[in-house]
């Protein structure tokens, strides 16, 4: 496999009219890595996949698939997309809109029924679309967009609308997909859900890119403080606060703040007052305050 990027993002610009709706965005996806893209309503996530599939020109900079230019035939044979809202036409079946898809893309028609069984479908493969519920349509969406082997995979808030069993199967045929080698470009509002199904996090703020790294790097550069939930016995909380300090919460709890290494210290330090401390609850920044924390940053605040 190659170690070369299958997406490159360089300086990207991109306008409507007199809206800046990307500005200066660099990003880079390796092969078999998957990427969330988050970011608010109108943050730019959907501007950049139509710019990757060449339906927006850039206004500045450039993006590369597979090192090709999108909109050429080496870009659309190598990117796949599933858009938020999948629409097929309700009359025909499950099976027939993988036939069709698989036309187009010159896939071999033998695939198809794996397909159907991997998403789910194989018993609904022969009902027409109209009928299926919101959820099997969008895992019809996945079908089409994995037809192909495709080396890139965009979903834009693929599992909006899905159920917790369905979201949980959908990553799990992305992770087999990104197993393959396929790279995937994920946008979401669903932090819990990509926390731990993602390698790595992007994230816009109003056109603009203002944090990429794992969960640790970015936590590491956002230094945010852990909190220790302390409870006290009953009547203890005062004496507890005057030795420890802390914030105090209704009647018995003591919130402590610190950085990430004086956490167990400081943990070691309550387990030695065992009269005065009932419980010890740690709580280290997690995606969503990661997430708050760089969303209300601009580009030009971001660390190396
Ligand atoms: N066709 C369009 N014409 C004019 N402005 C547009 C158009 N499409 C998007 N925009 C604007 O561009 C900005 C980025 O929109 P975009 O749809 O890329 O955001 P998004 O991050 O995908 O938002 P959401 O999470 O709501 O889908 C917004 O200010 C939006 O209003």
């Amino acid at each position: 496999m190659s170690d070369q990027p299958i997406l490159t993002v360089t300086e990207l610009g991109v306008r409507y009219g007199r809206l800046q709706a990307l500005d200066g965005v660099n990003l880079s996806v390796a092969p078999g890595e998957r990427l969330a893209l988050l970011g608010h309503n109108g943050a730019g996530k959907s501007t950049l996949f139509k710019t990757i599939l060449a339906f927006l020109p850039p206004a500045t900079g450039q993006v590369t698939v597979a090192g090709h230019p999108p909109g050429t035939d080496a870009a659309r044979t190598a990117v796949n997309y599933l858009p938020e809202t999948v629409a097929f036409p309700g009359t025909v079946t499950g099976a027939e809109v993988l036939r069709y898809f698989s036309g187009l893309r010159r896939a071999p028609f033998s695939a198809i029924s794996g397909l159907l069984d991997r998403v789910g479908l194989a018993e609904a493969a022969q009902r027409p679309v109209g009928g299926y519920s919101k959820g099997m349509r969008q895992r019809l969406g996945l079908a089409q967009a994995l037809i192909g082997t495709p080396r890139l995979l965009l979903l834009d808030e693929p599992t909006s609308g899905l159920d917790p069993i369905s979201r949980r199967d959908f990553y799990a045929v992305i992770a087999e997909a990104a197993g393959r080698g396929c790279s995937v470009l994920l946008s979401s509002h669903g932090l819990e859900e990509i926390e731990h199904r993602t390698e790595r996090i992007a994230i816009l703020s109003r056109g603009r890119l203002v944090a990429d790294g794992t969960l640790d790097d970015l936590a590491r550069r956002a230094a945010l403080p852990t909190t220790i939930r302390v409870t006290a016995h009953a009547g203890q909380a005062s004496r507890l606060q005057a030795q420890i300090g802390g914030t105090r919460f209704n009647g018995c709890r003591l919130d402590l703040s610190c950085q990430a290494e004086q956490a167990l210290p400081l943990v070691a330090r309550l387990a030695g007052l065992p009269e005065m401390v009932r419980d010890v609850d740690l709580h280290r920044p997690g995606l969503s305050d990661l997430y708050r924390h760089y969303s209300d940053l601009t580009a030009g605040e971001i660390r190396p």
